[in-house]
């Protein structure tokens, strides 16, 4: 299993880093299969797998329940869990005990949590207590209802410029990774090139150290509609609904099941004899 510091060792070999979200045993398997470096168990789960309108609505026992499906499913990978929504901006004591059960309960290999400001001094106190983090900036989906959509951040020279800042803060404060999120390719560079830890973009450009995706969103599995930074790589949702309605139509006709389907009692003879057919 690649830890950290191959991360890191990836960053300065130049080698791009494959995170890919996974929700349950079957997702992390086929990351772990196919070959992602690391899996992130994303609150991005609230959207793709329970239905919500937004990551707002997750919590704590969703990210464990989540992460623990994810860990069996994927025993030799790296798993990063989010922390959901505001389970990280009060008491440093209540974010301390929040990363504690997903490290201890759900066996995450480190949390993430969207933000600067004043969630870097929370980072800080997760890295001093042994918790490896990761930051998160650009478009923090959890604050979605502030920024008032799933926008571009990062455009004009302030917004950059203040990204730039919480950015060395968090790598200041111990964070082992930076996900950045929705921003310009340019902003991507620059951040990849002034961090020593690794960056990993989503609709953040070519250039960072690494690439992450949601998987459900690489297989059009679910939402029909996916962000213009994605590659799908498979069409689930045409599978999907091909495979259902067959079914529907055989029960219908009758033509499900068919004789290969169906148990038979034992012969009479065989019964009288004591022999199994
Ligand atoms: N399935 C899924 N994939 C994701 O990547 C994802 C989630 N869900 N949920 C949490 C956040 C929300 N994300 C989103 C959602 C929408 C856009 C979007 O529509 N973006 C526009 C650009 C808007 C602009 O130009 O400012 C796009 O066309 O990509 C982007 C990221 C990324 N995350
Ligand atoms: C999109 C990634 C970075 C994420 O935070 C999530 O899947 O929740
Ligand atoms: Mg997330």
């Amino acid at each position: 299993m690649k830890t950290t510091a191959a991360f890191k060792q990836m960053k300065e070999k130049k080698e791009p880093i494959v995170m890919l979200t996974a929700y349950d045993a079957p997702s992390a398997a086929a990351a772990e299969g196919g070959g992602a470096d690391v899996i992130l168990v994303g609150d991005s789960l609230g959207m793709v797998v329970l239905g919500y309108e937004s990551t707002v609505p997750v919590t704590m026992d969703d990210m464990v329940h989540h992460t623990k499906a994810v860990r069996r499913g994927a025993k030799d990978t790296f798993v990063i869990t989010d922390m959901p929504f505001m389970t990280y901006h009060g008491d440093i004591s209540e974010t301390i005990s929040h990363a504690r059960r997903l490290m201890q309960e759900a066996s995450a290999h480190a949390v993430k949590l969207e933000g600067g400001g004043e969630v870097i001094d929370h980072i800080a106190r997760l890295v001093s207590g042994g918790v490896p983090v990761a930051a998160h900036l650009g478009l923090t989906p959890q604050s979605v209802g502030v920024l008032g959509g799933y926008k571009v951040q990062g455009k004009d020279k302030a917004e950059r410029e203040a990204l730039l800042t919480d950015a060395a803060r968090a790598e200041k404060a111990g964070a082992s990774m930076l996900v950045v999120e929705l921003i310009p390719e340019s902003l991507g560079k620059e951040l990849a090139n002034m961090l020593t830890i690794p960056v990993i973009g989503i609709g953040a450009g070519r250039y960072t150290d690494g690439q992450v995706l949601v998987y459900h969103d690489i297989l059009r599995y679910g939402a029909a509609n996916v962000p213009k930074f994605v590659q799908v790589y498979a069409d689930l949702n045409e599978t999907i609904q091909t495979a259902v309605c067959s079914f529907t139509d055989d029960v219908k006709t009758g033509s499900f099941p068919a004789a290969e389907h169906v148990f038979q009692p034992l012969e009479p003879k065989d019964n009288e004899d004591g022999k199994h057919s």
